[in-house]
């Protein structure tokens, strides 16, 4: 979870308060005054009349603002100190206004030189206290707000959320080993910390971060940098190892992976190249991993999407659940053009014991995603007692040295959660821009800007593709095992030989922006620049191999 995510929550809130439309910059002075709480700062912005509505962009969005002729052609900007004086801005709300005269511009100089460790002279807060929820005052007329959907079969996950579950997904006993030697290893995890509105936050769960010894990954000291983000820039030990369990499930959720891709439209600037000799028959890998683990039903994660800034865009992230059941919430992002027409839908989705969430392209960039705080919650009962290698960890330490492994069997209040990821090459640490504060950017999808929503899409793809099979996948947005794909085109180099790269391009945008703020006071630069995927050297995407085609126009 990152500050940006939870600020996006906040600027949520506010906005749907108002009584008028604001812009980012006025909400986020608004929220420092009343002190993170969103109904104040809503309050206060409706009370002053501080927003102008017609400095209001229609559609907004960070094409807009480059349309707009003197910004077109300039890919890096600042955004005054006074408008950004966090780097905790918007990915659902972020208009790139340079100028706004309603807002007190402060003189003084982008301050951060350096990221530094929270320093612990302010007290320590719990993330959930800050991100309280508002009565529902406002007088203005929302669109209908569905009630939250629990998403209880494959097919119904396939239909409302660009995710795939798949229960049972290791072996029974590698499951039950690799909870127990993760919750061992859990006792030393940390809690990620950060600034947000002038507080340092800590996150309600512990975590860690792993490197896998293949691919010479974890032999990379640059991979320390990323391990480092992991932990919102603080800095952290190097990235632990994958232990053997973790090894073993890894594999079996690559080769799952691999062929759920198979039946799915890729994505234009999804990796498109190989994974190396001996691989040629996967289309995606994972080479780090992040762990958390919630201990009892209040440890939670609040909203956020995953940082993409060495998972490029359009990310595949599979997350395998261990042990008590928790529900897993999605809630889309409703671009800004739908806003007066739609409201977005929490979807749950219960994750028991060795199930696999699969997000697949376009989780990250259209939704977010949330562990929340449960009223009750079933504890677990492993299947098997203790590998003897956890055994010997205090996390199963008993006075009794005589004890034999199978009273061990007890029931657990914890979930230990393992996303796979693969961080692409061509976003390698040493690639990614720094900011004026010299410390890496984080990339972030411009959502707002979204043209169509996913039936939209599909409907649009499903006409332009020839293959049959592929337009009966698109129109059943289900999963469908495929025999016979792709007979017309040369598979790409390493990334498979016997599949079709049709690909649809959405024309998102995605921006590198400063994150110094998360460990700096919540002091920024606030520097951005667009990418410009092709001039940064990045790829291949997937749009770029041998034989693939664009199906949306
Ligand atoms: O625990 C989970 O299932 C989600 C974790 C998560 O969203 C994350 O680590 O980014
Ligand atoms: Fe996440």
């Amino acid at each position: 979870m990152t500050p940006n995510e939870d600020t996006d929550t906040l600027i949520a809130l506010v906005s749907s308060q108002l009584n008028l439309p604001s812009n980012i910059d006025a909400m986020l002075e608004a929220l420092v005054q009343s002190n993170g709480n969103p109904q104040d700062a809503a309050k206060s912005l409706n009370n002053q009349g501080k927003i102008n509505p017609k400095k209001r962009k229609q559609g907004g969005g960070l094409q807009s603002w480059l349309d707009k002729g003197k910004g077109s052609k300039v890919a890096r900007r600042e955004i005054p100190e006074a408008s950004s004086s966090h780097s905790t801005r918007s990915d659902a709300s972020l208009e790139p206004v340079l100028t706004d005269s309603s807002i007190p511009l402060s003189p003084s100089k982008p301050s951060c030189s350096s990221s530094k460790v929270p320093s612990s002279n302010k007290p320590v807060v719990d993330l959930m206290s800050i991100l309280r929820q508002p009565e529902p005052t406002s007088p203005k007329k929302k669109p209908p707000q569905a009630p939250p959907l629990t998403l209880s079969n494959p097919a119904m996950i396939a239909q409302h959320v660009p995710c795939t579950l798949h229960t049972s997904v290791l072996p029974p006993k590698l499951a039950s080993d690799l909870f127990y030697t993760m919750l061992a290893r859990s006792k030393t995890w940390k809690r990620n910390k950060w600034w947000l509105f002038e507080r340092v936050v800590e996150s309600p769960h512990r975590t860690s971060f792993f490197a896998r010894k293949t691919d010479g990954v974890s032999a990379d000291e640059s991979w320390q940098e990323a391990a480092q983000f992991w932990y919102n820039g603080r800095p952290t030990d190097p990235p632990e190892v994958f232990p053997p369990e973790m090894e073993n499930a890894c594999s079996i959720i690559e080769r799952v992976v691999s062929e759920q891709l198979r039946t799915r439209q890729r994505f234009g600037l999804e990796w498109g190249g190989g994974f190396g000799a001996g691989n040629e028959d996967l289309l995606w890998r994972a080479n780090v991993a992040a762990s958390n683990c919630y201990e009892g039903r209040n440890e939670s994660v609040g909203w956020h999407s995953d940082q993409m800034q060495y998972l490029g865009p359009y990310c595949t992230i599979a997350s395998l659940s261990l042990g008590t059941r928790r529900n897993f919430s999605l809630r889309e992002v409703v671009p800004a053009h739908e806003a007066e027409t739609r409201r977005a839908r929490t979807f749950n989705i219960p994750l028991p014991h060795n199930s696999l969430v699969i997000m697949h392209a376009s989780c990250q960039e259209r939704f977010k995603h949330s562990i929340p705080p449960q009223s009750s919650m079933d504890v677990y009962r492993p299947a098997y007692p203790p590998p003897t290698s956890t055994l010997e960890s205090d996390a199963f330490s008993n006075s009794d040295s005589n004890i034999s492994t199978s009273t061990l069997i007890e029931p657990s209040n914890c979930r230990i959660n393992i996303t796979f990821r693969f961080y692409r090459p061509d976003f390698r640490p040493e690639s990614i821009p720094r900011c004026k504060c010299g410390v890496p950017m984080i990339l972030r999808a411009d959502m707002k800007q979204r043209l169509r929503d996913e039936s939209d899409l599909t409907a649009i793809t499903a006409d332009a593709v020839t293959n049959k099979k592929e337009r009966e996948i698109l129109r059943r947005k289900e999963p469908i095992k495929d025999e016979d794909q792709s007979k017309e085109s040369e598979g790409p180099q390493g990334h498979g030989s016997t599949t079709t790269y049709t690909y649809v391009d959405r024309t998102d945008k995605y921006w590198w922006t400063c994150y110094a703020g998360a460990q700096n006071d919540g002091k920024g630069c606030a520097t951005w620049q667009v990418m410009d995927f092709e001039g940064e050297g990045r790829g291949p995407g997937v749009f770029q191999l041998p034989g693939a085609r664009c199906v949306s126009q």
